[in-house]
């Protein structure tokens, strides 16, 4: 039997990746030490492997096959746009996609002015702009702290994450208009889903009954 690799996004999501594994009976100790350097861990028992990715890489290496499946956020999968099949919402790491901005900025997004929009997602941010609400717009992208944007004059609004929504309200701004609901999401290469059905079936069945 081959090994079955799952690519998993580092950071917010991977701790509870992780404990879900866990309790499934997939267990990698090495892979919960925060001093590890070591990039694949493998569980002989269930002939798995993993691997921690940036987030924004997961897509790549499941499109790629380089990876069976992948475990990343909805907006990640948006953004990124490769062909893969997303077959199940895990239901954690639960956000929402906004354009953001101080109060003054609402009017702006019912005329239909060229605005700036500051942004990590730049393709998430284009496509809602011009498909969603036919506005042209310019897309700024940046790589973090988003929310400065408006802050400094660089930017009319923002296309970020919300999850509490503290760090607008202590920047002095708000949600402007919700344009999608995240949350983590198993993706699983094409040919992977055909050749290995029935494992990953399995597997699916399996992380289903843990997180309902
Ligand atoms: N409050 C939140 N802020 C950001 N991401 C969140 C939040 N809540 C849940 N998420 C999910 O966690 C993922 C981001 O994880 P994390 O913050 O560790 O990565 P990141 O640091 O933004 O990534 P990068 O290193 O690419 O900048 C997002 O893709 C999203 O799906
Ligand atoms: O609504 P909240 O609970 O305040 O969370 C949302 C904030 O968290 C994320 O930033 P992150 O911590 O990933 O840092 P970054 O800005 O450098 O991406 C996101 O980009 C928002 O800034």
């Amino acid at each position: 039997m081959r090994y079955l690799t799952f690519a998993l996004a580092k950071g917010r999501l991977a701790k509870k990746t992780l404990a879900m594994f866990e309790q499934m009976g997939i267990t990698c100790e090495e892979a919960k030490d925060p001093d590890t350097r070591k990039l694949i861990f493998t569980n002989e028992e269930h002939k798995i492997r993993f691997f921690l990715a940036k987030a924004s890489d997961v897509p790549t290496y499941v499109e790629y096959g380089a990876a069976d499946i992948g475990v990343v956020g909805k907006d990640t999968i948006m953004e990124e746009g490769r062909n893969l099949y997303e077959v199940m919402d895990l239901g954690f790491g639960r956000c929402r996609m906004c354009v953001c901005g101080p109060a003054s900025a609402r009017e702006l997004l019912s005329k239909n002015e060229i605005i700036r929009v500051a942004s990590k997602y730049p393709n998430i941010a284009k496509n809602y702009f011009s498909e969603k609400k036919n506005q042209t717009v310019e897309i700024i992208k940046l790589n973090g702290s988003v929310e400065l944007a408006p802050l400094v004059d660089l930017s009319e609004v923002i296309v970020d994450i919300v999850e509490t929504g503290s760090t607008l309200r202590e920047n002095g701004l708000e949600v402007l208009e919700e344009i999608c609901p995240l949350s983590a999401r198993v993706v699983v290469n094409q040919v992977s889903l055909k050749m290995e059905h029935e494992r990953i079936r399995k597997l699916l069945n399996d992380l289903n009954e843990i997180i309902h």
